[in-house]
């Protein structure tokens, strides 16, 4: 399947320094793919994400992008004062105004239908987060890109969130790259995992991931047995597991 956005060898550097933060980074994403980039604080993973939506400059390498594609982006952190007053509908329609159906509608997808009244302040780090989901899904994107999205929310609202990310991509077909630290949970909602560390450590599916000595060496050994518990508790589409595409030749530094 033709890949809606992907990187070959793609290098960039730190802001402002010669120092890479990422090499030779070979990514893909295809139509409905729910795929998952972990990796230690600092490891590049905002900076891929940031470099794939073209607003960091390559050092080498390339981006291609499919013609006419549409991103739906949640980024990192959002720039807004709570402070100042203003109304989930008004912030649906910034920067570009949307309709009160589109509205509704994307609030009714994301779980939280009838809040357009609401002030932002009002809203718990659980809506919050579902108002943003909805404004990225607000104009129909191919691809959604999340950038950490349950910062903030507790266990059960975690978990909540990413059968919410599944439930979207069933109901949109839209494909979902996020980059996560809620490794456990986050990677059994996952078609395939990429384990970043400046460079890709290893890819594949969760199961592959979980066991791979790259990403245990970074995130401890414990790790696999609660994922186990993870997926027995969720088991779902299967299908990807026989064909695990990865890439462990490198270690994880
Ligand atoms: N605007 C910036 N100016 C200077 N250095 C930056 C900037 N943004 C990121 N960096 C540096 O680039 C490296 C990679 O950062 P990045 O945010 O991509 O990592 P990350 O894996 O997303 O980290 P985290 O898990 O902490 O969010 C870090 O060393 C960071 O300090």
């Amino acid at each position: 399947m033709t890949a809606l956005i992907a990187s070959e060898k793609l290098t960039i550097n730190r802001p402002g320094t010669t120092e890479p933060v990422l090499r030779d980074v070979d990514f893909h994403i295809v139509p409905g793919e729910i795929v998952t980039v972990v990796g230690p604080n600092g490891s590049g993973k905002s900076s891929l994400i940031r470099a794939l939506l073209g607003h960091m400059p390559l050092i080498a390498g390339r981006i291609d992008r499919r013609a006419g594609l549409r991103i739906g982006y949640v980024p990192q952190r959002v720039q807004l004062d709570r402070s100042i007053p203003m109304t989930v509908r008004r912030f649906l329609s910034l920067p570009r105004w949307v309709g009160g159906q589109v509205a509704a509608l994307a609030l009714a997808r994301t779980g939280v239908a009838g809040l357009e009244a609401r002030q932002l302040t009002e809203l718990s780090g659980g809506q919050f987060q579902r108002v943003l989901l909805a404004r990225a899904l607000l104009h129909d994107p191919h691809l959604l890109v999340l950038d950490e999205p349950t910062q903030g929310l507790d266990q059960p609202g975690i978990v909540a969130f990413y059968q919410l990310i599944e439930e979207v991509r069933r109901q949109t077909g839209a494909a979902v790259l996020m980059v996560s630290h809620d490794l456990l949970v986050v990677m059994g909602a996952s078609d395939r995992v990429i384990c970043l560390n400046g460079h890709i450590c290893c890819e594949g599916t969760p199961q592959y991931v979980g066991n791979a000595p790259e990403y245990r060496a970074l995130f401890g050994a414990d790790s696999k047995g609660t994922l186990a518990l993870y997926r027995h508790h969720h088991d779902h589409d299967h299908d990807h597991d026989h064909d695990p595409h990865h890439d462990c030749a490198d270690h994880g530094e």
